[in-house]
């Protein structure tokens, strides 16, 4: 059942070939033998995921419910469960039960699915390898030495080695692309408005966006469905019609412009590069075309994005101060005192390196110079993408400069871990869809290719990405040890 896209579970559970009761049943079994090994877990939640299994089987017996109905899935951990611990990664929230649940989870919830558990992540989504976890680095199921990548690594890593159907995760530099390369897995970070933010943790609330992690664009298009749309709740989130994204999965490609960014071509590694050749030849034969394209402003997206990720973080996580709720120091001498041991003893190292560098950003003296000038820079590059827009429909390029790194290899230097989100950033900071799929292998490692949209335009991005996967197989290939 693990090997089964979402279309093909909800179909064998349409035909009664099993029960939502059985299939959840399946995968808990499989989290249990495999969680040891992949830490890919924070949290399981066997019990509840009986009651939704049962619930979503009598609707299923009344000829009730939708494509997702009875259909388990795991959320990422920052999405807030009500009366489930949502932890963000963290030792600040490790005693958090949220009080409510956030919409996505709720809108995944009415429709019908089953919720597994909740999945590891670096601490507050800050990071690119899942090693910044308070709970442990979560290990990629293609190598137990790699990383999954981060900060949806631990999606990821349950998506690709069967734990799961499907998984939710968030993109703020690339925390759902990324992690979906190296694990060799389906990723969508939808256009920033497209899905409520409302009940996601906040890291940096102008970058961050939720979206679905599966093995096919299909299961992608089914997830999104029913996570995108307007939302009351979230005043960022844009209310504009959702499409019917499953119906616009046969695209025709014949004629289709796609762009190569020079930049993101120029300084690629050899194995890489003919891995996205072999793909451009695929997409040639459906009838697309190409061209090269130039975005001469992106080569500053890394560092533009480390003023502006880490500037909203040191205000957004300002919320964690032992008072309210949250990790609290012991025996505060004074309210000074809590503040202080409360935020030193519940952040770990990348977290307070954010804030300080966030802070320093901020501050008067320097906010010209680094916060504002930082924000021009994210104009110059959401104009750049609008251009190619004018001339082309999508862009592609890789995911990733390379397959998934060791574990411990780049913790050491903040710097080379950051360049790891080199392609998938400038995305962000314009605010674009993007979409990483699985387009082959290195010496046995996954490689993503990515395809970026304009705004708004996942239904064509699912599409490009569905058609290609019609005419590949490196989507359903699973690591051996989880076959
Ligand atoms: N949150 C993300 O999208 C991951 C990115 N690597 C970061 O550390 O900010």
């Amino acid at each position: 059942m693990h090997t089964k896209t979402l279309a093909e579970l909800a179909q064998g559970l349409k035909n009664k070939e099993f029960s939502s009761r059985e299939l959840s049943g399946h995968f808990l079994a499989r989290i249990e033998r495999h969680q040891p090994q992949l830490n890919a877990f924070i949290t399981v939640t066997a019990e509840r995921a009986l009651a939704d299994a049962e619930a979503a089987d009598a609707r299923l017996a009344k000829g009730e419910g939708g494509p997702l109905t009875g259909i388990p899935l795991a959320q990422k951990d920052i999405f807030c469960t009500d009366g489930i611990r949502t932890s963000c990664g963290s030792r600040m929230l490790d005693n958090f039960p949220a009080p409510y649940d956030a919409t996505v989870v709720r809108r995944l919830a009415e429709a019908g699915t089953v919720l597994l558990g909740k999945l590891n992540m670096d601490e507050f989504a800050m990071g690119s390898s899942n090693e910044t976890s308070y709970y442990g680095p979560v290990r990629n199921p293609w190598n137990p030495e790699r990383v999954p990548g981060g900060s949806s690594g631990g999606s990821a890593a349950a998506v690709a080695a069967g734990l799961v159907p499907a998984a939710t995760g968030t993109d703020t530099g690339g925390s759902i692309r990324q992690p979906a390369a190296f694990c060799g897995i389906t990723g969508l970070k939808p256009t920033y408005g497209r899905v409520s933010r409302w009940g996601m943790i906040a890291f940096a609330s102008s970058l961050d966006q939720g979206g679905p992690m599966a093995r096919s664009a299909e299961d992608c298009a089914l997830l999104l469905q029913a996570m995108a749309g307007f939302d009351e709740r979230d005043s960022t989130s844009v209310d504009a019609p959702v499409p019917d994204y499953a119906a616009a999965l046969d695209l025709d490609l014949k004629g289709l412009k796609i762009g190569l960014p020079t930049q993101f071509f120029r300084d690629l590694d050899a194995k890489m590069a003919r891995v996205l050749e072999a793909a451009v030849a695929e997409y040639r034969k459906l009838g697309a075309e190409f061209r090269d394209i130039d975005l001469p402003n992106i080569g500053l997206s890394v560092p533009a994005y480390y003023v502006i990720a880490p500037s909203e973080c040191s205000s957004n996580l300002a919320r964690y101060d032992g008072v309210r709720y949250g990790y609290r120091c012991e025996d505060p001498k004074d309210l000074e005192d809590l503040y202080l041991r409360t935020r030193a003893e519940g952040f770990g190292a990348e977290v307070k390196r954010r804030i300080l560098i966030g802070t320093y950003a901020l501050s008067a003296g320097y906010y010209d110079a680094y916060y504002l000038k930082a924000q021009k820079i994210r104009r110059l590059i959401a104009d750049d993408f609008k251009r190619a827009f004018e001339e082309v429909d999508l862009i592609l390029g890789p995911t990733t400069p390379t397959p998934a790194f060791r574990l411990g290899e780049k913790t050491g230097d903040p710097l080379s871990m950051y360049l790891s989100d080199i392609y998938t950033i400038a995305v962000n900071l314009a605010g674009l869809p993007g979409i990483s799929l699985p387009a082959g292998f290195i010496d046995g490692l996954p490689v993503g290719m990515q395809l970026i949209g304009a705004y708004f335009d996942e239904a064509r991005l699912l599409g490009a990405a569905h058609r290609y996967q019609q005419v590949t197989d490196w989507h359903r290939r699973l690591p051996e040890a989880f076959a």
